[in-house]
């Protein structure tokens, strides 16, 4: 027999069912999803806790003619399995596959990209705007959950919106977490929101009295409204949001289907910004995820009786070896202090947290707030430790440059999830950092080659008077033997790890070890390649350049890092400013491109940055050259 699921390929399908109906397409969506993530992974339990809020976004309201933004995004899946992308969940996540991510490119039903925390009220405010200019007359939603809602942007834009009235209704999804516990002071208000009985009791007795009015007449509707207006500062749960220019309403079971559906009718025809705020359960109907939400954030292939992820290898991460380091070297300085972005697991600062819970800061979502935040405790002497995702790094840029670099405080940016990110995709690579940041005075930037490095760079950077980015990869490291003791390494000064007579090889970070493997392919060629590790970005190491401009008439630089304004663009650079004449230089790296979702290993051969790829254009550039 076919399910209702098997009947829905697009919003409509839904307007003839009956609540019974929806309430078992519930579960049909709970089942479909717990089963297809378990085969590709994903961000499970953000979408099993909006299922009933996305059914009835999408049976009030008619998208794509109405337009729905979704913060971050990773909460879309039950929005796409509604709007025709059902069978395209085998490849979710995958390379060529159907995105993790609202996308434009998509569907028309994804009116807006996301994949960045934060931007979706200021998205559905311009929409709104847009709306109005020319006179348009459909409904605009963001919906946003509490962990996105500590972004900085969403209250920018929450005060323009209430600021110029416009029609426009922002659902806010609170499940009490961003990946992990959310945090921040908003974040207990909309708790207290929460479990205060008597708001929710008071405010009902003044509805009760505020529908009563018309029959009461005109003078005493006034008194109540002064009556409301005088208790409201105490009594009405979102007063906060009432001041910013929003009609507050909730808070609201987000599980209960019909309760939601009527109030976003009730939303529909009402004028100006609203804010409608919805209670639900992260990871709702599987019991793995409702224990461990921020397991099953974001999670890989796992079983679906027992929960347990499917391992992938022991082999630490670059991740673990850096929280690992900073906590060892954190006992012995007390100047350490660490600083995340909602991400505490995410950057190896667990174990840092609960060993100094005084030394430990999460800020939220707060990318911006953290850097300046790390400023200025580096100006009373601490050392501040920021580790952000390179991605979400850029939404600091100007605190970077501004209130660190500016003023040379000894910061260290542990920039995890640099290069390709994989499944991701295109809003998630970190493949800019080079490019942006190569360019700040005072800044020195470092990628390892291996975890080693990586142990020493940390070392190195908080021995380092000034601002240092170290810059790795997501996922496992090579897997080398751990060095127990830590070294100092010398700024700015690379490192020859293999040497040959025909081509240079001037890698930096992951390319280190892909030249290696790359080299010993040529050697089989019978051309001899040197690899350099270059560790610094900035500053350069200008004596190993002019060596290798001496010994070598071909270089290639290779970096997992856009081509534009990267490493091989520094070495070019320095290599003209100088007049160096007589090499010719060859740059990999990421094209002038948005790049895709897949597996890291996948997109990296798609780009020809593996070792057969970096093989195959050396050996093809050698011949060119030589001819
Ligand atoms: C600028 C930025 N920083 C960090 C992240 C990583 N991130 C993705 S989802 C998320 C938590 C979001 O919490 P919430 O909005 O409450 O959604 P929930 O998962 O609870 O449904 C974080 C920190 C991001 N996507 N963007
Ligand atoms: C949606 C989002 O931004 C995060 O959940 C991100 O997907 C986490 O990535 P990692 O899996 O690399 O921690
Ligand atoms: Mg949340």
């Amino acid at each position: 027999m076919k399910t209702i699921l098997e009947a829905i390929n697009k919003p409509q399908d839904l307007k003839k069912l009956s609540h019974e109906q929806i309430k078992l397409l519930a579960e049909e969506i709970r089942h479909f999803l717990i089963c297809s993530v378990s085969k590709t992974g994903g961000h499970l339990a953000p979408n099993l806790g909006v299922v009933e809020l996305t059914l009835a976004i999408h049976k009030v309201f008619n998208s794509p003619i109405d337009k729905i933004v979704w913060d971050v995004g990773h909460q879309s899946y039950v929005h796409k399995v509604l709007t025709g992308r059902r069978d395209g969940f085998a490849t979710l996540r995958q390379f060529g596959g159907i995105s993790g991510f609202p996308k434009i490119s998509e569907s028309v039903h994804d009116f807006f990209g996301t994949g960045h925390s934060s931007t979706s009220i200021s998205a559905a405010l311009g929409m709104a705007l847009a709306r109005d200019i020319a006179d348009d007359k459909e409904h605009i939603l963001a919906v946003i959950g509490d962990g996105s809602l500590t972004g900085g942007q969403a209250y920018e834009a929450l005060n323009h919106a209430g600021h110029t009235g416009t029609n426009m209704i922002v659902i806010l999804n609170d499940n009490e977490m961003s990946i992990a516990k959310n945090v921040g002071a908003m974040s207990e208000y909309l708790s207290k929101i929460r479990t205060e009985p008597k708001y929710t009791k008071i405010k009902q007795d003044i509805e009760f009295l505020l529908r009563r009015i018309p029959a009461i007449g005109e003078s005493v509707a006034k008194t109540v409204e002064r009556v409301k207006d005088s208790l409201r500062y105490l009594l009405v749960p979102g007063v906060l949001f009432e001041e910013l220019g929003f009609n507050y309403i909730g808070p609201i079971d987000g599980h209960n289907f019909e309760l939601l559906s009527e109030v976003l009718e009730k939303a529909k025809k009402m004028q100006g910004p609203i804010l409608i705020h919805v209670l639900t359960c992260k990871g709702k109907g599987y019991k793995p995820a409702e224990c461990n939400p921020d397991k099953f954030h974001g999670v890989g292939p796992y079983c679906i009786e027992s929960g347990e992820v499917i391992k992938n290898g022991n082999t630490p991460t670059y991740t673990a070896i850096f929280g690992e380091t900073l906590l060892h070297l954190a006992k012995q300085d007390k100047r350490i202090v660490a600083i995340t972005a909602a991400m505490p697991e995410g950057t190896g600062l667990k174990k840092f947290a609960a060993e100094f819970p005084k030394r430990f800061f999460d800020v939220g979502i707060a990318e911006q707030n953290a850097v300046t935040m790390a400023a200025g405790m580096a100006t009373k002497g601490m050392r501040p430790v920021v580790a952000l995702y390179s991605t979400f790094a850029q939404r600091a840029y100007d605190q970077i440059l501004h209130d660190i670099c500016l003023q040379k405080l000894p910061v260290l940016f542990a920039l995890d999830r640099a290069g390709i990110v994989g499944e991701d995709g295109p809003t998630h690579h970190g493949l800019f950092d080079y490019s942006y940041l190569r360019h700040i005075p005072n800044l020195t930037i470092m990628a390892p080659k291996d975890e080693n490095e990586l142990r020493h760079m940390v070392f190195t950077a908080l021995n380092t008077n000034g601002p240092v980015a170290i810059r790795y990869p997501r996922g496992s490291g090579l897997g080398v033997p751990i060095d127990q003791s830590l070294q100092q390494l010398t700024i700015g000064v690379a490192d020859e790890v293999k040497n040959g007579t025909n081509v240079a090889f001037l890698a930096v970070g992951s390319m280190v070890e892909t030249c290696i493997e790359a080299r010993e392919i040529l050697a089989s060629e019978g051309i001899l390649a040197s690899v350099i590790n270059a560790r610094f970005i900035k500053p350069l190491d200008e004596q190993m350049i002019r060596k290798v401009c001496k010994n070598f008439v071909i270089i290639i630089t290779v970096e997992e890092n856009v081509l534009a304004g990267g490493f091989g663009s520094s070495v070019l650079e320095y290599i003209h400013d100088q007049n160096i004449g007589g090499v010719n230089v060859l740059r990999l790296g990421f094209p002038d491109q948005f790049i895709e979702q897949g597996a890291r290993k996948q997109i990296l051969a798609k780009y020809g940055l593996h070792a057969a790829g970096i093989a195959s254009t050396a050996k093809s550039y050698v011949q060119k050259i030589k001819v």
